[in-house]
């Protein structure tokens, strides 16, 4: 693609309820955007798309329910959810549907995901068994997605620098049922080289988000023509390291959903120019997407050619947000090191909390193979895959989930670990109506009905509502049930 020199850059200047009402043509071409008018083959719809607001949409959790399920589930709920080309798992939403705020999407049936962000995971070439890092990972969107194309199995990393962040991450995948992911809090320009080599390694690079301003129009004020200059030297810081933690013939995927070439195809090209005979570009497509290849001339700048093998979204092919990708491909031939001893964990008590589970809730003796329990905090036990190793540095914040409470009398699963093995249960289960399910994740206290007081002994008990579990509630000798559903998740009531 060949461009030319762009205009000069200006500053938009919006009161804040114009920023936050949907975006003009006019604004658009008053902003910094301004200077991309030579890479955009239809302007008009260009600006146009950008003052719209962005479509919801959501995929579904494979380890949960199919994308038919799911779409019948929201159809006998009035909404009409359709099929996204291009992307299989994912569907799209009525406008105003806030997904979060749905029973489904507490029992972690779905998750809300941009169709850009779902792109990702979809160009890593993932596959159970490889050895994934995700360096730039919160709130956790792709990890899920990655989780889960890697089979749930094996070690899948996922690092940010903003703890707050990380807990957001946490609480996606513990409602989704990931089992398969360390997540750590450390400056991924300078991950360290001890964690070993990775066959995938995900860079979503923090941006200046230009491609995200359907999403949130109040970006527009702030954008900066100059982004670039401050962004770009932590692009590629990790994007740098990336390079080095990749396993020889392994694949990294740089992205980021902002348009400005000086933090896309800029950075990819300085990055393959600092690195000769190590890296190829690989050619980047999805089928059944409309994208555009990556740019090869920017502001008097030359690039080589296979820059073009970069992919390019602009909102106005497909109604979507703005996206960057490159996928990168490390030489065969670079030198491997060996993988190294994987964080020691501890899991002296684990096979009597386990056994205490399958007694108290029915489940089969062999329920647990395939996952391994083990001690990271005082608190309880956390759950992960069985093959799982997380990198004994950087230090962990968590590996796997946080299933089950022991320094509690009694004792009481995570709403994580309930909505894990909750659908497995032969004892202590009650099956919820719409009422009782909507007061459940309000934190409200309710009645069972006379059948459900009958049929469950008081206690601990696991809830759910047509088959699918919500969490964690007691019935009380008085015969009432307390909802124990956490006050974090609670925006989920329907
Ligand atoms: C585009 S967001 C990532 C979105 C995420 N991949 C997802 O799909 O949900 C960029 C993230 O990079 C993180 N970040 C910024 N600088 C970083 C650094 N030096 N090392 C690691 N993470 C960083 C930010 O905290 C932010 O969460």
């Amino acid at each position: 693609m060949t461009l030319s020199t762009e205009t000069p850059p200006q500053r938009v200047r919006l009161s804040r309820s114009q920023a936050t009402a949907l975006i003009t043509p006019e604004q658009i071409a008053a902003s910094p955007l301004a200077r991309y008018r030579t890479l955009v083959d239809d302007w008009d719809a260009f600006a146009a798309a950008l003052g719209r607001p962005l479509p919801p949409c959501i995929w579904a959790n494979p380890t949960r329910i199919s994308v038919a399920e799911l779409a019948d589930l929201l159809a006998e709920q009035g909404l009409d959810a359709q099929p996204v080309p291009g992307l299989p798992a994912a569907l799209r939403l009525p406008e105003e549907t806030k997904a979060g705020r749905n029973w489904w999407y507490c029992a972690g049936l779905a998750h809300a995901q941009e169709e850009v962000s779902q792109l990702p995971a979809m160009l890593m070439d993932l596959a159970p068994g490889q050895r994934v890092l995700d360096l730039c990972a919160a709130p956790g969107g792709k990890t899920a997605q990655i989780a889960f194309a890697l089979g749930n199995r094996g070690t899948l990393v996922a690092n940010d620098i903003a703890h707050a962040r990380i807990k957001a991450l946490q609480g996606n995948l513990d409602r989704l049922g990931v089992v398969n992911v360390t997540t750590t809090c450390s400056d991924g320009a300078n991950w360290p080289s001890a964690s070993g080599q990775f066959d995938r390694i995900l860079v979503d690079a923090p941006c200046s988000s230009e491609g995200t301003l359907r999403r949130t129009p109040s970006l527009l004020p702030r954008l900066d023509p100059d982004s670039g200059l401050r962004l770009g030297p932590r692009q590629r810081a990790l994007l740098r390291k990336a390079v080095q933690r990749c396993r020889p013939g392994g694949r990294i995927l740089y992205s980021t959903c902002t348009f400005a070439p000086e933090e896309n195809e800029l950075v990819v090209a300085d990055i393959l120019a600092e690195h000769p005979g190590m890296l190829r570009l690989v050619p980047a497509a999805v089928p059944g997407f409309v994208a555009m290849p990556g740019v090869t001339h920017w502001n008097g700048r030359e690039l080589p050619p296979e820059l073009a093998h970069c992919l390019r979204i602009w909102p106005h092919h497909r109604d979507t947000g703005g996206f960057f990708m490159a996928i990168l491909e490390k030489d065969a031939g670079c030198p491997a090191e060996p993988t190294p001893e994987p964080a020691h964990l501890d899991d002296t008590d684990s096979v009597e909390w386990l056994a205490g589970l399958n007694d108290k809730y029915g489940l089969s003796g062999d329920y647990w193979t395939g996952y391994r329990a083990n001690r990271q905090t005082r608190r309880g036990l956390h759950l992960m895959a069985a093959d799982h190793a997380p990198p004994a540095v950087p230090l962990a914040e968590s590996s796997g989930l946080f299933f089950h409470r022991t320094n509690v009398r009694p004792p009481k699963p995570s709403t994580g670990g309930a909505l894990l093995f909750g659908r497995d249960i032969t004892r202590f289960g009650v099956s919820l109506n719409t009422q009782q399910r909507d007061r459940y994740l309000r934190r409200e206290t309710f009645d069972p009905t006379p059948e459900q007081r009958a049929a469950t002994p008081t206690g601990q008990i696991i809830l759910s509502y047509r088959g699918h579990v919500l969490g964690v509630g007691v019935l009380h000798r008085s015969g009432v049930i307390e909802s124990l559903f956490p006050s974090r998740w609670s925006g989920c009531a329907a």
